[in-house]
C-alpha cells in the first residue's frame, strides 16, 4: 500500500480500466483494489463503449476515472476521450500510452485529458494521479455546489411577456456602463434586478456594495456614502472609507433613493458628474470608478414637480429606467413563483414536500397582492410551515387588509373556500354578500385596542405616562400606538 493520502481518497471510487494488455489490466487492477477502488475492465474500444453506457446527458456516467490505453485493437483511445469531452458530467481521463509521442500527449491534453501517461509506469504514479483526480472532482462538487447556493433566490422567475421583457431589457443593459434607475413596487424584485444587472456586466467580480438610504439615519447619510475623516463629527474615531470608495470598480445600489434629502442629492450629483467624491471633514478629493444602480417605490416625477428630488439627478441617474412589474400584472407567473417558494420553504425548514392544489391556486390569482412577491414568498412559507397534509388545499393566511381582485372564472371557487378572509370588492357585492358582514380581525383588532387605550387615557387625565403603567406598556411604544390607531395627545375622547 501507499501513503495513507491516496488510499484515502481512492477508496469506493469506480475506475474503468480500458487496455488491450491482459497483464496490465490484471495489475492495475490488483493495485487499484488493494487500495479500495471498484475497478471494471475493457480490453476494447468496443467494450469500453458499452462499459461507459448510453453516454446520453441525462444519464451521468458510471465512474470517477478512466484509465484509457490509446491504441486499441479496434479503435484511438483519442476517439473515446472526444465522445467524453463532449459529455456535460464526464469522468476524468487518465490516458496511458506504450509508444506515445508528444504529439499524442499533447492532443491528450487539448482534449480534456486530466494526465498522460507513458508505459512503463510505476504502480505509485497511477496512484497519485487518480488521487488528484479524485480531489480535482470533488473541487468540482463543491464549487457547483457552492455557486448554486450564491446563486439559490437570484433568479428572477417568470414566463409572462412583461418578465420576458424584463429579462431582456437587463441582458441589454447589464453589459453596458449606464446607470440604470429601478422603479416599482415594494416586493417586485427591484434589488433583484439590480442583482441581475450587476452579475451579467463588466464588473461581476468587483464588489456589488448595496445601501438602503431610508434605513440609515439622515445625519449618517453623506459619511457612509463618502466617507469621513477621523475627528470629523463626534463618534468619528477613525478615518473611514465610505460605501463608493468600497464599490471600486464595481456597482453601487442604491435602495430608496427618493429617501435622500437634499443635501446629499446635491453631493451625489457633484459625485456622478466628476466621478470624485470627498470624505466629510477631508479636503482630499477620491476618483472612483463605480456603476450607479439606483431603485425606489417612490413617484420620483412626482417629488421632483414638488421640489423634493432635484430635477439634474434625477436625469443623471435615469440613463435607463426599468419598471418592476406588480404581482398582479402578471398573475400567469403565479404557478411558477409558487411552486418555487413551496419546494425552497420546504427545504429550508426541513419539511417533506408540499404541493398546491388547484384550488388554493385559484385563491392565490384571486387575490391582489398589494405585498407583491415578497408577500407571496412570506404567504407560501407560512402555509408549508402550519400544513398538516402533503396537499395544502387552501391559503388561511392571505392578508385581511386588502380586497381581492377576483375574475370571474375564480370567483365561485373563492367564495366557496376563501369565505372568512376577504373584504367585499368594490362591485361585486352579490356573491361576497357574507364576507361584507364581516370585519376583518386586523381591523377588529385594532378598533378594540384603540377604544380601550382611549378609555385608560380618559381614566388618567390624558396622561400617557400613567396610562402606560396601567397598560403594562413602555411609554414611547404607547406613543407609537397611539400615533398608529390615530389617537391624539392630549385629545381624550370618551367613546
Ligand atoms: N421574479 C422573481 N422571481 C423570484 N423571486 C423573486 C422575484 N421577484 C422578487 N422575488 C423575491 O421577492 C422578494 C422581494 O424582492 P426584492 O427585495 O428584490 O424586492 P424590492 O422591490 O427590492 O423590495 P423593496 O422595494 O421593499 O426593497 C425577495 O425574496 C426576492 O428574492
Amino acid at each position: 500500500m501507499s501513503d495513507t493520502s491516496v488510499v484515502n481518497s481512492l477508496s469506493g471510487s469506480r475506475i474503468l480500466v480500458v487496455d488491450d494488455h491482459r497483464n496490465i489490466r490484471l495489475s492495475l487492477k490488483m493495485t487499484l483494489e488493494g487500495e479500495g477502488a471498484i475497478v471494471t475492465e475493457a480490453e476494447t474500444y468496443a467494450q469500453a463503449l458499452i462499459k461507459l453506457g448510453s453516454l446520453s446527458e441525462a444519464q451521468a456516467i458510471p465512474f470517477d476515472v478512466v484509465l484509457l490505453d490509446i491504441r486499441l485493437p479496434d479503435g484511438n483511445g483519442l476517439d473515446v476521450l472526444k465522445l467524453l469531452s463532449h459529455h456535460k458530467h464526464a469522468s476524468q481521463v487518465i490516458m496511458i500510452s506504450g509508444e506515445g509521442t508528444v504529439k499524442e500527449a499533447f492532443a491528450a491534453t487539448k482534449l480534456g485529458a486530466f494526465d498522460y501517461i507513458e508505459k512503463p509506469f510505476v504502480p505509485e504514479r497511477i496512484l497519485v494521479s487518480i488521487g488528484r483526480c479524485l480531489d480535482f472532482n470533488n473541487i468540482q462538487v463543491t464549487n457547483k455546489q457552492l455557486s448554486q447556493q450564491v446563486m439559490k433566490g437570484q433568479e428572477i422567475l417568470g414566463q409572462t411577456p412583461a418578465v420576458e421583457e424584463l429579462k431582456s431589457l437587463i441582458s441589454r443593459v447589464a453589459p453596458t456602463n449606464g446607470r440604470v434607475l429601478i422603479l416599482g413596487e415594494s416586493g417586485t424584485g427591484k434589488e433583484l434586478i439590480a442583482k441581475s444587472v450587476h452579475r451579467q456586466s463588466q464588473r461581476a467580480k468587483k464588489p456589488m456594495v448595496k445601501v438602503n438610504c431610508a434605513a440609515i439615519p439622515h445625519s449618517l447619510v453623506e459619511s457612509e456614502l463618502f466617507g469621513h475623516e477621523k475627528g470629523a463629527f463626534t463618534g468619528a474615531t477613525k478615518n473611514r472609507k465610505g460605501l463608493f470608495e468600497q464599490a471600486d470598480g464595481g456597482t453601487l445600489f442604491l435602495d430608496e433613493i427618493g429617501e435622500l434629502d437634499l443635501n446629499v442629492q446635491a453631493k451625489l450629483l457633484r459625485t456622478l458628474q466628476s466621478g470624485e467624491i470627498i470624505p466629510v471633514g477631508s479636503e482630499t478629493v477620491t476618483t472612483v470608478d463605480v456603476r450607479l444602480i439606483a431603485a425606489t417605490h417612490r413617484d420620483l416625477e412626482g417629488m421632483v414637480a414638488n421640489g423634493e428630488f432635484r430635477e439634474d439627478l434625477f436625469y443623471r441617474l435615469n440613463v435607463v429606467t426599468i419598471v418592476s412589474p406588480p404581482l398582479r400584472e402578471r398573475k400567469d407567473d403565479l404557478d411558477i413563483l409558487v411552486n418555487h417558494f413551496v419546494e425552497d420553504a420546504c427545504q429550508e425548514h426541513a419539511i417533506p414536500q408540499r404541493s398546491v392544489t388547484p384550488t388554493a391556486m385559484a385563491e392565490l390569482k384571486a387575490y391582489h397582492w398589494p405585498g407583491n412577491i415578497r408577500e407571496l414568498r412570506n404567504v407560501i412559507e407560512r402555509e408549508v410551515i402550519l400544513s398538516d397534509s402533503a396537499e395544502i388545499d387552501s391559503v388561511s393566511s392571505l392578508s385581511t387588509k386588502v380586497s381581492p381582485v377576483a375574475t370571474t372564472s375564480t370567483q365561485s371557487q373563492q367564495t366557496k373556500s376563501n369565505s372568512l378572509s376577504k373584504t367585499t370588492p368594490p362591485g361585486d357585492a352579490a356573491s361576497f354578500s357574507f364576507e361584507s358582514e364581516v370585519v376583518p380581525w386586523q381591523e377588529l383588532h385594532q378598533a378594540i385596542g384603540k377604544s380601550y387605550i382611549k378609555y385608560v387615557l380618559n381614566k388618567t387625565q390624558g396622561n400617557v405616562s400613567e396610562a402606560a403603567r396601567v397598560l403594562c406598556l413602555e411609554r414611547a411604544y404607547l406613543h407609537r400606538l397611539m400615533k398608529k390607531l390615530g389617537i391624539q395627545r392630549g385629545v381624550v375622547v370618551t367613546d
